[in-house]
């Protein structure tokens, strides 16, 4: 049989690391062992104090017994507190482990997801799913568990009852079907209200994160009172659901907070009668009295069940984040002597039932630079998360020098497929390691080298702690961050470096100091460079020709300047970049540009 240890194991090994370990049940069992063991005082107490009185009434303490009985219900007394204050002790440890564990599994799954596929889930959602919702799931084991116990005081105290005086006992339990039905009728309509009130707040969270995003539009627009109005016009549905959450909760209560006094009466009553008839002893009618109380409690449980229902509500939230689909991985490596040959064979994306990429037979030899070009939304960063596996296509297959990437291991993969886009991640600790960070050990001489190809090095160096300044705190310009990106992506080259947007931050010279620096200081191997310039066309060996997700052609820049349609891509930023589109070529690959074909065919609007 497997110990509770090994099931933790397991667990951690099944969702990738030991911080996603689910924490087992032993915190929720230490939760409800003190729990019941407090609930059994309470039903003992009634018992021993009744008998305490009787023997004190009768003899005065004189046989010592009363005395004996006396201690006894002391004792009940300190050992009720010691246990309640363990219950709470173990609740909050129980609370935490599995807010902790849940939100690692949650985060975990996030940062193993097809981006593609975790896109739906704003980032004020997730910010929501991971503290409230994981706080409110990470609380129900330990609500479960004291909602067990909770049962034992009522049940037990109408063993208790029975056992005393069957009459008050009978009494009691004609009244319990009544609260029962309280109980379920508020655990039915409060968990569709949790649900919604829990979707409201993960709205109104990502609405602000979006204004925090788009503050200098805002301000620069003057809309902030519209914004405002904007990210709180969910408020009063979220007022709403949340006066209707409490309108069920204090039913609930008030509905049992008429039972339990009406039963307690009726047992008090009955209780009184069998005294009259001498039936009961004074004691014995303390105790019927309680264990009534306790019996009717039930209704108490109220507030638990909420905990409980809002906590599977909460957990259902959390843990959508730790399903997105991830990438399966083979277990396959590539051709040591391979210069990342790229291959697309009859590769299709498809999402909401749209095409937004069509690339059938496109090869781009090892070695080279291909530009992928074409207008707006018309596909390139689809094609950029395709070649480098980001996301699989859902029909045909990419090959790296020959290997399917789909069977290729995780780590063959990301030690040979770098990335660098137009904003990099901003991830925490210093320069140094936010460029070091990645699938190999990299060195400070190399952080240095990567930094000095991508351009960074020289302001890295200027700020005051210099390597050692924290990334996301560093006073840094979009340009700056962008060459920190293309450094860390230098620093990890492997056989394909892909580019996606990654230099669109950067003035023309700068970008022309960064190719030039690519192609001499950093491991020689396949670029795909997503381009919105000419230049950075014109410089490629090939260029990748989107339309409206197709792939047009793949040809070299100046074969494909003398088809209009090609030259109207570029046509906003062909003027800036007319003239440099034949000079960076000059500079960055030694080739001849093809300037006639330039000027011959330059687009309406450009000088040639
Ligand atoms: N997950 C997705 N769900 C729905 N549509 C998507 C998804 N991913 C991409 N698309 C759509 O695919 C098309 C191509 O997107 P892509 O980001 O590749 O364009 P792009 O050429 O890189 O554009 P830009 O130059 O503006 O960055 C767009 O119309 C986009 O809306």
């Amino acid at each position: 049989m497997p110990t509770s240890g090994s099931r933790t194991r397991r667990a951690g090994r099944t969702h990738g690391g030991a911080d996603t370990a689910t924490p087992g049940r032993t915190p929720q069992a230490l939760v409800l062992l003190c729990s019941v063991g407090s609930a059994a005082v309470t039903v003992a107490q009634p018992y021993v104090l009744g008998r305490t009185l009787d023997l004190l009434l009768r003899d005065g303490g004189a046989d010592g017994a009363a005395g004996r009985w006396l201690l006894l219900s002391a004792a009940l007394l300190v050992g009720e507190l010691l246990l309640d204050t363990l219950t709470s002790l173990f609740t909050g440890r129980c609370n935490a482990t599995w807010t902790a564990s849940l939100r690692s599994r949650a985060l975990d799954g996030l940062l193993r997801a097809v981006p593609d596929r975790a896109r739906p889930f704003a980032p004020g959602d997730v910010g929501t799913r991971l503290t409230l919702n994981a706080a409110d799931a990470g609380g129900a084991p330990a609500a479960r568990a004291a909602l067990a116990a909770s049962l034992v005081t009522p049940v037990g105290a109408l063993a208790a009852l029975a056992v005393v005086d069957l009459w008050v006992a009978a009494c009691v339990l004609a009244g319990l079907p009544a609260l029962a039905l309280v109980l379920r009728a508020f655990a039915r309509d409060t968990g569709a209200s949790v649900a919604d009130y829990q979707k409201t707040q993960s709205e109104i969270a990502s609405r602000l994160l979006e204004a925090m995003e788009g503050t200098a539009t805002i301000t620069a627009a003057g809309t902030g009172a519209r914004e405002r109005a904007r990210v709180l016009a969910p408020l009063d549905r979220l007022a709403a659901q949340g006066r209707h959450m409490w309108v069920l909760h204090g039913r609930a209560l008030a509905r049992s907070g008429v039972l339990v006094p009406l039963l307690t009466l009726a047992a008090t009553a009955v209780g009184g009668l069998r005294l009259a008839s001498g039936a009961l002893s004074v004691g014995e009618l303390l105790a019927v009295i309680r264990y009534a109380q306790l019996t009717a409690g039930i209704g108490g449980a109220a507030s638990l069940l909420g905990a409980v229902v809002r906590g599977r509500e909460a957990r259902n939230r959390v843990l959508a984040l730790a399903r997105v689909p991830a990438l399966a991985h083979g277990t396959r490596r590539l051709p040591p002597a391979g210069r990342g040959a790229l291959e697309l064979r009859g590769v299709r994306v498809v999402r909401d039932g749209r095409q937004v990429l069509r690339a059938d037979g496109v090869r781009v030899p090892g070695g080279a630079t291909v530009a992928v070009v074409g207008r707006s939304g018309s596909g390139k960063s689809v094609l950029a998360a395709v070649a480098g596996r980001l996301l699989d296509p859902d029909e045909g297959q990419v090959l790296l020098d020959g290997v399917r990437l789909d069977r290729l291991s995780r780590e063959a993969l990301r030690a040979e497929v770098g990335y660098a886009f137009e904003r990099p991640a901003p991830v925490t600790g210093t320069i140094a390691e936010m460029v070091a960070g990645g699938p190999r050990r990299v060195s400070p001489e190399e952080v240095r080298e990567a930094c000095r190809a991508a351009g960074a090095d020289g302001f890295v160096r200027r700020l005051p702690d210099g390597y050692d300044t924290p990334f996301p705190a560093a006073p840094l310009s979009g340009g700056e961050r962008q060459r920190l990106g293309l450094a860390r992506a230098f620093a990890h080259a492997g056989r394909l470096l892909i580019l996606d947007d990654a230099t669109s931050g950067l003035d023309t010279a700068t970008e022309h100091e960064v190719d030039r620096a690519l192609r001499r200081s950093v491991r020689p191997g396949t670029r795909l460079v997503v381009a919105h310039r000419p230049s950075v066309a014109a410089r490629a060996d090939l260029v990748i020709w989107l339309a409206e997700g197709e792939v047009r052609a793949v040809a070299p820049h100046h074969e494909l300047w003398e088809r209009a349609a090609y030259r109207a891509v570029f046509a906003a930023d062909a003027s800036e970049d007319e003239a440099e589109a034949g000079t960076g070529v000059e500079a960055g690959t030694g080739e001849a540009p093809d300037r006639s074909a330039t000027r011959r065919s330059a687009p309406e609007g450009v000088r040639p």
